[in-house]
């Protein structure tokens, strides 16, 4: 069963169409991830969801009941949601403890009940019980955005919101932070949905893909099925770094600067972009002649740019202990399939 159902949704901000004809389904104990460019809507529709904002148009069901029916809507707190915000969202005057138990019912609920509610929370999200007497300025980015998710988790809501949780933390913060999170949302068997602009996030976080872009879901899916088959080229870009080549399609073949190459999934005969990620770019012996134009050290690896005979760029990704240089002359070919994308305007 479906614990949350979005139908027809429309939201405009005066003359911006911001959401149109928006619709998903997210199922029981799973977390869908929402990915699309900066303004496309994704902050609009959490809010929707949560009841901060009301739609134009369509229909919200959560958990068999419709949130959106009447002239104001069911209001935010009788909505057993989640919330959490990109980061400060805690009360910087109250503990960890208090924090997390705010949203616990007092008149219906015992001082040492609540104790221990907190001290299963602060379990769930991996953090150490000493720290419940802690402000949050004494704790780090990522154990303050635990303790968010442990206050969002309090009331066993059917829904949590998750809007760009882990976007003010460093890398090595986020990453663990992220395991944490993850783990904690599938040992509570909640469902969420979750907005990133980090498609590594969404694949390790979701179980489902929702592609937003220009107002509406473009894609949805399995998030391994999005990544591996985008539906078009600004998916295929947001979902991660590649070089969009000119080329043609014939039978399921790409014809372009890199030679004759097989095609996954359908493209119709024609024009088309012919889309390459850089972990697809091997260096060898064999293949396209190419030159380096710029060599970024990153550590494991080095993302190069390389320029192809008929002038244009591609990016590939080598091992970082391989000494390329600006200037060095390459051969590349390319492993696995491509995905091509119709383009008729093309030349
Ligand atoms: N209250 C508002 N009044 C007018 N316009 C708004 C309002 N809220 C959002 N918008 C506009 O709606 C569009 C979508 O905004 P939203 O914050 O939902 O995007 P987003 O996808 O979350 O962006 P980002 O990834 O940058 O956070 C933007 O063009 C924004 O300027």
């Amino acid at each position: 069963m479906s614990a949350l159902s979005i139908r027809n949704l429309h939201k405009a901000y005066g003359p911006v169409r911001v959401l149109a004809d928006v619709g998903l389904d997210v199922a029981d104990g799973t977390t869908t991830a929402i990915l699309g460019p900066s303004g496309c809507g994704k902050t609009t529709l959490l809010r929707l969801v949560a009841g901060f904002d009301r739609p134009d148009a369509g229909s919200i069901v959560l958990g068999g009941r419709e949130v959106t029916a009447g002239r104001r809507g069911l209001p935010p707190d009788q909505r057993n949601i989640g919330y959490v915000a990109q980061e400060g969202a805690l009360f910087p005057h109250l503990t960890v403890h208090a924090n997390i138990a705010y949203g616990l019912p007092r008149r219906t609920t015992t001082a040492s009940a609540r104790r221990a509610r907190v001290a299963e929370l602060l379990e769930l999200v991996s953090l150490d019980p000493v720290l419940s007497r802690r402000y949050p300025h004494e704790l780090s980015g990522g154990q303050q955005q635990r303790v968010a998710l442990a206050r969002a988790l309090a009331r066993r809501p059917a829904l949590v919101l998750l809007d760009e949780p882990f976007s003010s933390l460093d890398t090595a913060l986020r990453a663990t932070t992220r395991a944490a999170v993850a783990a904690a949302l599938r040992a509570a068997g909640v469902t969420a949905l979750l907005v990133t602009h980090d498609q590594a996030e969404a694949l390790a976080m979701a179980d489902q893909g929702a592609v937003l872009a220009r107002g509406t879901f473009t894609q949805v899916g399995p998030a391994r099925d999005v990544y591996a088959h985008p539906a078009d080229l600004d998916t295929a870009r947001l979902l991660g770094a590649g070089t969009a080549l000119p080329g043609k399609v014939a039978d399921g073949t790409a014809v372009c600067a890199l030679g004759v190459l097989p095609v996954a999934g359908p493209c119709p005969d024609g024009d088309a972009h012919i889309f390459v990620r850089p972990e697809q770019v091997r260096l060898g012996a064999t293949g396209t002649p190419a030159t380096v134009l710029t060599a970024e050290f990153l550590g494991a690896d080095t993302a190069l740019t390389l320029e192809l005979g008929d002038g244009s760029t591609l990016q590939a990704r080598v091992d970082g202990a391989l000494p390329y240089a600006a200037g060095t002359p390459v051969t590349v070919d390319v492993s696995g399939t491509v995905h091509a994308y119709p383009h008729p305007a093309m030349t």
